[in-house]
């Protein structure tokens, strides 16, 4: 009992240092991501204090990546003209060390798509972040898809998904992070949860995308300890939920207050909020 009460107090302090930390340094964060997403994402990053750059272009890719703190690659709009792109930014951020998170949205929807983000995997992200169909989906070895896993919505509850994920970090190296009613993050051995959220989250568009990117922000500020990050930047946005959620009407008036929310945090109302276990 005294034990889980001074865990709890860690996360409690690790996450507050997190969003501090973002907001001191305001990091650079590159996103290549989906059309639908790149508002809430920009603005999710702006309200935590970091700093959105949309740079998408394959051309502007070798000078623009290598001065980033983090990359966020997200295949929700994928095509054959911007894959080009994210594997370049990638293979950069690989090979300089720079922090990078991939968010494979609807992987099962096709082959080109699966295949996609099994080329992206081998350029070792930092961290990968799905929801529990996409996590099971990219961590089986080939695309098995059923009419119901296609889309961009999960189909699996995120506990459904943990032997997926402990493997997919496993054979990756990267931390796997699944969202859900209970956000889960996984190096491939331990399982740390986070509880916070509201459900009616899952009815705004690209919530999951934006989510990603945050992780990207708090990655950015401390690279080697990406798992702390991970969790943290899903609590942090799960108490902005609730938060948000006090004063919402439903999901376009949660989105705005969500980003208020995630923008006024202090730390008292961070604590008090923040909830967070080791699942083993
Ligand atoms: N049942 C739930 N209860 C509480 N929070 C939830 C619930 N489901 C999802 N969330 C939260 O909503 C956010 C988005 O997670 P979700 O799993 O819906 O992502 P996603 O499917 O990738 O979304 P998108 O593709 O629209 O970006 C996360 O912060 C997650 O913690
Ligand atoms: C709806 C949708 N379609 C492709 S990406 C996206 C945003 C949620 O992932
Ligand atoms: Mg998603």
């Amino acid at each position: 009992m005294e034990e889980k009460k001074k865990e709890e107090l860690e996360w409690r302090r690790k996450t507050w240092k997190l969003v501090s930390k973002v907001r001191l340094e305001s990091p650079l964060i590159q996103c290549i991501t989906n059309f639908v997403s790149m508002d809430l994402m920009a603005n999710t990053l702006l309200s935590a204090g970091a700093s959105p750059a949309m740079v998408h272009s394959l051309e502007e890719i070798h000078e623009f990546t290598p001065r980033v703190s983090a990359l966020c690659l997200n295949v929700g709009t994928l095509s054959s003209s911007s894959l080009p792109a994210m594997i370049a930014a990638a293979k950069l951020c690989s090979q300089l060390d720079i922090p990078w998170v991939l968010d494979p949205v609807a992987v099962s929807a096709s082959s080109f798509r699966f295949d996609a983000c099994v080329q992206l995997v081998q350029f070792k992200p930092t961290v990968i972040r799905g929801n529990a169909s996409e996590i099971i989906s990219l961590s089986s070895c080939s695309l098995q898809s059923s009419a119901a896993s296609m889309g961009v919505d999960s189909t699996h509850g995120s506990m459904d998904a943990v032997e997926a994920a402990k493997l997919l970090a496993q054979t990756s190296g990267a931390i796997v992070a699944v969202s859900g009613a209970t956000d889960i993050v996984t190096d491939g051995n331990q399982v740390v949860g986070a509880h916070n959220g509201v459900p009616l989250m899952q009815k705004i568009t690209a919530t999951g995308c934006a989510v990603t990117a945050l992780i990207a922000a708090f990655v950015a500020v401390d690279k080697s300890h990406a798992l702390d990050a991970a969790v943290s930047a899903l609590a942090v946005f799960g108490v902005a939920g609730e938060l948000g959620m006090k004063m919402a009407k439903g999901p376009a008036s949660l989105r705005m207050h969500l980003i208020d929310s995630l923008y006024g945090l202090d730390e008292a109302t961070l604590q008090s909020h923040v909830n967070i276990t080791s699942l083993c």
